[in-house]
């Protein structure tokens, strides 16, 4: 092992946190989340006071454009970091989807906890199937990545973009904007709307993004103490999947301006992974998938790099813009 983390143990070397303050942004899922991290940490810590303090970012602000046109994943944290960084709040609690793969100097990722559901789910009132669908039918999604699988399976379908947070894609889609939507099972599941959910979409050939369905804290280097209090929320098999996916992201060039897609599943010792690059019509399609043993971040990272290699050896850098070729 070329690290030692420790799981699921109380750090019995530290005295118990007295007070903690959880950033979040304030839509009604990240809301969960943070509250799901609370009632952790509470029964973790039944003396500390842990309280959550609710912002607004720019990606929630900013609804008219294309994430991938606006300055992408970074939008959602941003004003988290600034949280951390002046002491208003200890930790942040984010969609690991929505965290960029590199973390900006001084920042962390600091823990990964168990995973959601990972894959995508088909939404629609009138409709059981994305095969059910008619000619010409609405499909809203604002993913490239959704896209490029979309349009190379069902090029009679019109893919329109949808933005905003869960509750107000629902409402897109209740109002008869859309025929159907695609949205990730996991944030559906939190907020008990599975029942919403018409079919979930195989992992191949509907890959996920990188970290989808997992949940990422962030606290500044400088504080090893909140690391070292957050260690027993991590999950393990998580982690190893969420860093095999991350690497694949991180050596692709980690943007959402590109159909990228990068599923691991990590289950006594043995790693499974299969990622694609694409072009936004389905066109051109990368792909690639490897097996290995597993036994700590570095191999996971050693196999998500492997398959980042796979992916630029078919071309797949040719599909992104500005990646090191
Ligand atoms: N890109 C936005 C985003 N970030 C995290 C989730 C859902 C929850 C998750 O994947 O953890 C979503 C919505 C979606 O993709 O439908």
């Amino acid at each position: 092992m070329s690290q030692t983390l420790s799981f699921n143990s109380f750090p019995s070397a530290l005295a118990a946190p007295k007070r903690l303050v959880i950033a979040s942004r304030e839509s009604r899922l990240a809301m969960w989340q943070a509250e799901h991290v609370r009632d952790c940490l509470k029964k973790l810590y039944p003396e500390c006071d842990v309280q959550i303090l609710g912002m607004t970012t720019r990606g929630d602000q900013i609804l008219d454009r294309a994430l991938s046109k606006v300055g992408g994943k970074g939008l959602f944290v941003k004003e988290l970091e600034a949280a951390l960084e002046d002491g208003r709040a200890d930790l942040a609690v984010h969609s690991l989807k929505d965290v960029p793969m590199v973390m900006p100097e001084g920042f962390d990722l600091a823990c990964v906890m168990a995973r959601e559901d990972a894959r995508d789910a088909f939404v629609s009132n009138d409709y059981a199937s994305l095969e059910d669908l008619p000619k010409g039918a609405i499909v809203g999604t604002s993913s490239l990545r959704r896209e490029s699988v979309l349009r190379a399976k069902f090029p009679h379908l019109e893919i329109q973009p949808l933005r905003g947070n869960l509750d107000t894609r629902m409402s897109k889609l209740d109002r008869g904007e859309y025929q159907a939507i695609i949205l990730a099972a996991a944030g559906l599941k939190r907020l008990g709307l599975e029942s919403r959910i018409q079919a979930l979409l195989p992992y191949d050939p509907y890959t996920p993004a990188a970290g989808q369905g997992a949940l990422g804290i962030e606290t500044l280097s400088k504080h090893p103490n909140i690391r070292q209090w957050l260690s027993p929320l991590n999950d393990l098999p998580t982690l190893y999947a969420v860093s095999a996916e991350r690497m694949v992201s991180r050596q692709l060039g980690g943007s959402c301006e590109v159909p990228l897609a990068a599923h691991a599943v990590w289950d006594q010792s043995q790693m499974q992974i299969r990622s694609f690059v694409a072009s936004v019509d389905g066109k051109a399609i990368c792909l690639a998938s490897g097996n290995a043993v597993v036994q700590s971040v570095a191999e996971a990272e050693a196999l998500g790099l492997s398959v980042a290699k796979d992916l630029i050896a078919q071309g797949a850098a040719n599909l992104i813009p500005n990646v090191n070729k």
